[in-house]
């Protein structure tokens, strides 16, 4: 899909709000299953990121976890990691509280609600996108965490546009919508597609205006579809959202906060990087992998990003047959010698739909 971007951007934009946060770009790095971790968190917001949103957490799995070892990275916030929202995921109302609060304890600034997780597990679970289908119980959840976390820590939701495409589900969509705006929340990241479409086809963006249009000044982020720096900025300018959550297309890359930026403010994308600079970031991320997971651990961690930054090498095939050969610290120098030791141009990412098995809320 090509996006085309008017001369005319949104003049002045002097930032937006979540609560009494201020965030002064409008690139959010969206809660992503799997991949928000503090490594990739910090990598977004070096990048430009004016706020991200770690992975999904199941209440009850907050409320037991040591917050060390092998789950610790979950709670994990480090000092230049702010702001940062947690989101939260869970069946019953009363859980979500103790849960909330032990985010806020853990030191996120945020606490995000999903109602938009489409996978199976969750929605025979009754959580995320399910709670889409009872707009009380969804209410209840975001008026509990309201109550339990201090007055300083807004609380956000993340849905999908709608269990599917009735009018019923529109109806409640807009229930919930406005039930969770009077119960205090600051502001709602709106997914453009329905739970029941999942990935496939495109996130309606004349729906997240019409959102927008309803709320007014409240704040509206909106989802589905930022695999470029143009769609970011087409997305603002077509929707009038207060800020847009880039999510698969931020995985491996996040040169699209720089890129989306420069946009905004009128100014040229620049060139994809060059494969020194991608060699320069990939160390940089590794290197942060290993704070988070350890050394032993990061190896994994690191390919399965890798796959994701070969997008955007010259021989971006070939790269990745490689990258699935890594087993060892060898292979992985070896990858880098053989791929990344000379500077040659990076290309533009294809757009990559393929990553949509995890919570693809
Ligand atoms: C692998 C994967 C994991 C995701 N995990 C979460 C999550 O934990 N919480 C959430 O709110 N959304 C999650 N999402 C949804 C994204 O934040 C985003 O709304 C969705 O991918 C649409 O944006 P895109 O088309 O630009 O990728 C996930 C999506 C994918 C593909």
């Amino acid at each position: 899909m090509s996006f085309s971007v008017t001369s005319e951007l949104k003049p002045a934009f002097d930032g937006f709000k979540i609560g009494g946060i201020e965030l002064g770009s409008p690139f959010v790095q969206a809660a992503l299953s799997g991949y928000s971790d503090w490594a990739m968190r910090a990598l977004a917001r070096r990048f430009g990121a004016s706020y991200t949103i770690a992975e999904v957490m199941l209440d009850r799995f907050v409320n037991e976890v040591r917050g060390t070892g092998k789950t610790g990275h979950y709670l994990r916030v480090e000092e230049g990691d702010h702001p940062v929202g947690a989101q939260l995921m869970g069946a019953d109302p009363a859980t979500f509280g103790p849960a909330a609060q032990r985010l806020v304890q853990a030191g996120f600034d945020v606490i995000d609600v999903n109602f938009g997780c489409p996978v199976r597990t969750a929605m025979g679970g009754c959580r995320g996108g399910y709670h889409l289908s009872q707009p009380e119980v969804a209410i209840e959840i975001v008026s509990r965490v309201r109550a339990a976390v201090p007055d300083r820590i807004p609380v956000t939701v993340k849905m999908r546009r709608g269990i599917d495409d009735t009018p019923e589900s529109r109806d409640r969509f807009f229930e919930i919508l406005d039930g969770a705006f009077a119960a205090g929340v600051s502001g709602i990241t709106v997914h453009g597609r329905t739970v029941e479409q999942k990935y496939r086809g495109p996130s309606r963006w004349s729906f997240l205006k019409e959102v927008k249009q309803h709320v007014g000044s409240r704040t509206i982020l909106g989802s589905g579809d930022l695999f470029s720096p143009e769609a970011c900025v087409a997305m603002l300018q077509q929707t009038g959202v207060d800020g847009v959550t880039i999510a698969r297309g931020a995985i491996g890359n996040p040169w699209i906060f720089e890129q989306a930026t420069r946009l905004w403010r009128g100014e040229p994308v620049g060139n994809p990087p060059s494969t020194f600079e991608q060699r320069s970031v990939l160390q940089e991320h590794r290197a942060l992998i290993d704070e988070t997971y350890g050394a032993g651990r990061s190896l994994g961690v690191i390919r399965k990003f890798g796959f994701k930054y070969a997008r955007l090498h010259p021989e971006g095939v070939d790269v990745r047959a490689a990258m699935g050969g890594v087993r060892n610290e060898n292979d992985w120098k070896h990858l880098l010698q053989r791929f990344y030791a000379e500077d040659r141009p990076g290309c533009w990412p294809e757009v990559d739909e393929t990553q949509t098995e995890e919570c693809g809320v």
